[in-house]
C-alpha cells in the first residue's frame, strides 16, 4: 500500500451502474513501483450480474437499425475524442509508456476504432442467388449472436479493448469486457462516456479482474457464446480448453517474434529509424514489433554500427517526458523477465552491443525503482537461441547477417509464430516476391505498423487463430444464415 496517499479506486460497470467489489487488487505505477490504483477483484458473482444485464440489454439493442447503433458509435468516438488528453495521461500513467505514444497514438486509435466501426456497420452487403428452374431465391442473412465476451491485454489497454467493442457493439451484440488486471484504469473511464453517448444500460458491461478468476468464469459461462481475446499463447490454450464444452466461436489474436528483412539495397536512411521504432516502439510491447533483424551481409557492418547509433539516441524516461522515445515497462516480473533474456544470451556468448548491462540508465530519483530498461541490440547470436525463438515482449532485438534470399525466407519463417514481418528492399519485384513467401499474417514492405482498419489482421501458426477487420470482425461478431424462398 502507498502509506498516506489518495488511490483511485475503481469499480465494476454493470447494467450502467458502477458497483463496488468486494475485494480488490493492488495496482502499480511503472514509473514508480508505487501503488496507485485499486482494481476490483471480481470473479463469478460478478460475471453472473454482468450476464443478466448484458441478456436483458440484447434484444432491444439488437433491435436498433445499424444507422442507429452508427450514431451511439459516432457520438461516443466525439466524446472520447474531447477528452483525448484526459485519457492519454492516464493511459501513460498506467502503463507506463510516454505520454507522447498515448496521445499520438493510442488514444487517437481508441477514437478511430468507434468511428472506423460506426461507419463500416453501414456497407455490409449479403449475398443472394436464384435457382430458376427450382423457382427458389437464397440469400444470406447475418445476425449477432448475443453476448460477447472479450478479454484485452496490457500492452495497449484501450486501443485493443475498443478495437473488441466497437465491431462487437456496431453488429448488435450486448458484450462484457475484462481488461488486464494490470492496466484498467481507461476502460473504467471509457465506462462514464457511455451513458452520455447513448449507449443503453447493460450494452457494455466492464468486470475488471483477475484473468484466472474472473477471465475464466467469463469464458466458461454458458450465456457467453464467442470470446475475443488477445494476449499470451498459453492462456489462449486455456481459453480454447474451457470454450470447447460450449463450442464457443473464438478469435485469438497471440504474439509474435517478428522479422525485418534488410537487402542491401534498402534506404537506409528510412529503415534505420524505422527499424528502432519498430523495434522499441512502446518499449518493444507490441505484439507487431521486430526482435529478429536480418541484414544481407554486404551491408550488415554499417547497418549494426548505424543501427546502435540511432538505438543510444532513442531516450528513455519517464513517461511525462516528452522528450523521451520511451518509458517504463509494465511490471517488476516483466522487467526481470526480459533482463534474463540478455543474460542468457550473454551466457551463450552472444555480444550485447548497447542497453542493459553496457550504458547507463540516468532517472529523477523518484523513479529509481520504476521499471525501466535500456533498449538493448544483440548481435553473434544462433537462430536456435531462446532469444531468436521466443516471444520476449520487451525493448530488446537480435541482429544477425543472411547470404540469400532464399536462406533468409528459410530462416525468418524457423519460427513457431508467424504475425508482422518487415521487408526492406528497393527491387518492387523481390518484396513482392519475398512477402508472398513469408509465413505471416502481416508483412510491411518498406515500412512498419501503417494500418488499413478495413483490411484482416491477425497471424499464422501459434500467433492466432482469426482475423479482424472491417469484414472480418462482422463475420466473427455475427452469425450467418442461408434462407432460402421458394416462390
Ligand atoms: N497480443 C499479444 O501478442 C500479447 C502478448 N502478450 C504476451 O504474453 C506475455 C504475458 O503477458 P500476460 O499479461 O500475462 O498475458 P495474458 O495472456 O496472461 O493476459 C492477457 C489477458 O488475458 C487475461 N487472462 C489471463 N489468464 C486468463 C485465463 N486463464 N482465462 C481468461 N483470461 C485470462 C488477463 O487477465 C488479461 O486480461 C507477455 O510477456 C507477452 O509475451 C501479452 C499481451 C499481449
Ligand atoms: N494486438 C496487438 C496490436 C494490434 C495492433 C493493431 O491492431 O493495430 C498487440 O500488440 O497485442
Amino acid at each position: 500500500m502507498a502509506g498516506t496517499k489518495t488511490l483511485l479506486i475503481l469499480e465494476n460497470f454493470i447494467g450502467g451502474k458502477f458497483l463496488p467489489c468486494n475485494s480488490y487488487i493492488d495496482s502499480y505505477d511503472p514509473s514508480t513501483g508505487e501503488v496507485y490504483c485499486r482494481v476490483p477483484n471480481s470473479g463469478k458473482a460478478e460475471i453472473e450480474a454482468a450476464v443478466e444485464a448484458a441478456r436483458e440489454a440484447f434484444p432491444g439493442w439488437s433491435a436498433q437499425s445499424p444507422q442507429e447503433r452508427s450514431q451511439v458509435l459516432t457520438r461516443l468516438a466525439d466524446l472520447l475524442e474531447q477528452s483525448l488528453e484526459e485519457f492519454a495521461q492516464a493511459e501513460s500513467k498506467d502503463q507506463g509508456k510516454t505520454v507522447t505514444l498515448a496521445r499520438t497514438m493510442d488514444i487517437p486509435r481508441s477514437v478511430q476504432n468507434f468511428r472506423f466501426f460506426a461507419s463500416s456497420i453501414l456497407h455490409h452487403t449479403s449475398e443472394c442467388t436464384q435457382m430458376d428452374h427450382a423457382g427458389c431465391l437464397h440469400y444470406t442473412v447475418r445476425t449477432p449472436l448475443g453476448i460477447a465476451g472479450l478479454i484485452s491485454p496490457w500492452n495497449l489497454p484501450l486501443y485493443l479493448l475498443t478495437w473488441k467493442i466497437a465491431p462487437a457493439i456496431a453488429a448488435g451484440n450486448t458484450v462484457i469486457a475484462k481488461p488486464s488486471e494490470l492496466t484498467s484504469v481507461t476502460a473504467w473511464m471509457l465506462c462514464k462516456l457511455l451513458h452520455k453517448a447513448g449507449v443503453p444500460p447493460g450494452v457494455v458491461n466492464i468486470v475488471f479482474g483477475m484473468g484466472p478468476i474472473v477471465g475464466e468464469a467469463l469464458v466458461s459461462h454458458p450465456e457467453v457464446p464467442l470470446i475475443s481475446f488477445t494476449g499470451s499463447q498459453p492462456t489462449a490454450e486455456r481459453i480454447t480448453q474451457l470454450s470447447a464444452p460450449y463450442c464457443k466461436k473464438l478469435s485469438l489474436e497471440l504474439g509474435g517474434k517478428n522479422p525485418a528483412i534488410i537487402f542491401e539495397d534498402a534506404n537506409l536512411e528510412e529503415c534505420i529509424p524505422a527499424t528502432v521504432r519498430s523495434s522499441f516502439a512502446s518499449q518493444g510491447e507490441i505484439c507487431l514489433c521486430t526482435s529478429r533483424i536480418f541484414v544481407q551481409k554486404s551491408i550488415y557492418s554499417e547497418f549494426l554500427k548505424r543501427f546502435v547509433e540511432a538505438t543510444r539516441k532513442w531516450k528513455v524516461g519517464i513517461p511525462s517526458d516528452p522528450s523521451a522515445s520511451m518509458g517504463a515497462l509494465i511490471s517488476k516480473a516483466h522487467l526481470e523477465k526480459v533482463r534474463s533474456y540478455v543474460e542468457k544470451a550473454r551466457a551463450e556468448g552472444a555480444q550485447i552491443l548497447c542497453g542493459e548491462g553496457v550504458d547507463k540508465l540516468s532517472l529523477p530519483p523518484r523513479n529509481q525503482a520504476g521499471y525501466f530498461m535500456l533498449p538493448t541490440v544483440i548481435t553473434d547470436i544462433k537462430d536456435e537461441s531462446c532469444c531468436m525463438k521466443e516471444e520476449i515482449f520487451g525493448p530488446l532485438t537480435c541482429v544477425v547477417p543472411f547470404d540469400s534470399e532464399e536462406e533468409v525466407i528459410k530462416r525468418a519463417n524457423s519460427v513457431k509464430y508467424g504475425l508482422a514481418a518487415t521487408v526492406w528492399s528497393s527491387n518492387v519485384g523481390r518484396v513482392h516476391r519475398v512477402a508472398k513467401k513469408l509465413q505471416s499474417g502481416l508483412v510491411w514492405t518498406n515500412c512498419w505498423l501503417i494500418r488499413e482498419l478495413n483490411l484482416p489482421f491477425g497471424g499464422m501458426k501459434s500467433s492466432g487463430i482469426g482475423r479482424e477487420g472491417a469484414k472480418d470482425s462482422y463475420d466473427f461478431f455475427t452469425e450467418i444464415k442461408t434462407i432460402t424462398v421458394k416462390h
